[in-house]
């Protein structure tokens, strides 16, 4: 099947194919046919809702407020949020907001202009920065972007992400401002010419087929095959909230979904279901290896409902499944230069700046250090 039927593949020229053979093997795939992961990994992050204004609307989501009501968080506000996860002794800023915000809001945009940017990525850009001061790893998912955009904040970012949901053309994403499967595959692609190690993942129980969740899998490994940036992915259920009642997806579909993931993508990149909406303990025989980040300070932003669980639980987790639990950074340790345990070749994926950070001779660099090599 040509790529072309993926929606937006040909006006964002995505250029991905899928072998019948090999969609065809992985719908075949169940939770016998993996073998569980030997470790388990966590980060601990603060997550820092940048703003609630969003140019989507997708069905599922809580987390956007409509034009007139949107907020920005000041430079001081994202300080305070920061430092406070810091002293809690983590290491992540999750920088996870609405999807260019900028776009149709003119109240964000005459707020950062009154701050003196002319873009949420400036803004980024400088709230990144405060949390380096601060002694965090920035980890931004601002949704899809330009080259252009992620040029502006790659280089004081540890890592990036977005979640490409689905390859499929659903319901949830209709309307007049969706997204687009070809824009996501689009802003995977670009982090990888990029080299910013990234995080993606599928939105599981959104009006996806099966063979949309193997074509999803697959078009993220043909990314990965290329670029070698992808360093995990995400299988994320759907849950219900105060504006949409979507059905969970049931645990046997979690499982065969985490399953498919294991099964499809390279040992290198994490398999992440997150412990505060899936049924965590059901899957960790399906090739589960990592819980994500977890905040010891801060809600879920965009599922407020649903608490992260203290890490004793996730401790127990591990009990339960037999292996040890072992934090880490925001960037996984392959993109690293040897110095800090890793592969790589100088500055190829992480940038001088998040590299001085991690060296330093302060408290947060120890703490990275320690997180490292603990
Ligand atoms: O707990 C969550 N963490 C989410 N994270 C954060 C993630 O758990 C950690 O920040 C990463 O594991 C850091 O490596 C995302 C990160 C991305 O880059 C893209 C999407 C997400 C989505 C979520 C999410 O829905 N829930
Ligand atoms: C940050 C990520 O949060 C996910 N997201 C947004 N709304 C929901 C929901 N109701 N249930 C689960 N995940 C959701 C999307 O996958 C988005 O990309
Ligand atoms: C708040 S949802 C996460 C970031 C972005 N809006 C996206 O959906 O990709
Ligand atoms: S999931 Fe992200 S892109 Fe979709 S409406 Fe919510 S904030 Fe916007």
């Amino acid at each position: 099947m040509a790529g072309a039927e993926i929606p937006g593949a040909d006006e964002y020229d995505v250029d991905i194919t899928f072998d019948e053979t090999e969609v065809r093997r992985l719908l075949d795939v169940g939770p016998d046919d993996v073998e569980p992961a030997d470790e388990l990994t966590f980060a601990k992050n603060v997550f820092v809702p940048l703003t609630t204004a969003c140019r989507y609307t997708c069905t599922y989501c809580t987390y956007f407020d409509p034009p007139g009501e949107a907020s920005l968080l000041s430079p001081e506000e994202v300080r305070d949020i920061v430092r406070t996860g810091a002293d809690a002794g983590c290491t992540e800023a999750l920088f996870t907001f609405g999807d260019d915000p900028d776009d149709r809001y003119d109240r964000i945009h005459a707020q950062l202009d009154e701050w003196g940017h002319d873009s949420i990525h400036a803004y980024l850009r400088e709230v990144c920065e405060i949390a380096l001061e601060e002694g965090l790893l920035p980890h931004s998912n601002p949704g899809d972007q330009t080259r252009e955009q992620m040029e502006t904040v790659a280089d004081v970012n540890a890592s990036m992400g977005v979640m490409l949901e689905t390859t499929a053309d659903v319901g949830a994403h209709a309307g007049p401002r969706v997204k687009n499967p070809g824009q996501r595959l689009n802003t995977i692609r670009t982090a990888g010419e990029l080299g910013v190690p990234f995080t993606t993942g599928l939105l599981v129980g959104i009006g996806e087929e099966w063979r949309d969740r193997a074509e999803s899998l697959l078009a993220v490994r043909e990314l990965h095959e290329r670029y070698g940036h992808v360093q995990e992915v995400i299988v994320q259920n759907v849950v219900p909230n105060e504006r949409s009642n979507y059905e969970r997806p049931s645990v046997e579909t979690m499982r065969r979904v985490v399953a498919m993931a294991r099964d499809c993508l390279p040992d290198e990149v994490s398999v992440q279901v997150p412990p505060n909406l899936s049924p965590t303990r059901d899957l960790l025989d399906c090739g589960v290896d990592d819980l994500g980040g977890v905040s010891p300070v801060t809600d879920d932003h965009i599922n407020p409902e649903y608490e992260w669980p203290a890490l004793r639980e996730l401790e127990d987790i591990a009990d339960e499944a037999g292996v040890p639990l072992h934090e880490r950074l925001p960037v996984y340790r392959r993109y690293l230069p040897e110095e800090f345990g890793g592969e790589a070749d100088g500055n190829e994926w992480v940038s001088e700046t998040i590299q001085r950070a991690m060296a330093a001779d302060d408290e947060a660099g120890e703490r990275y250090r320690e997180t490292l090599f603990s």
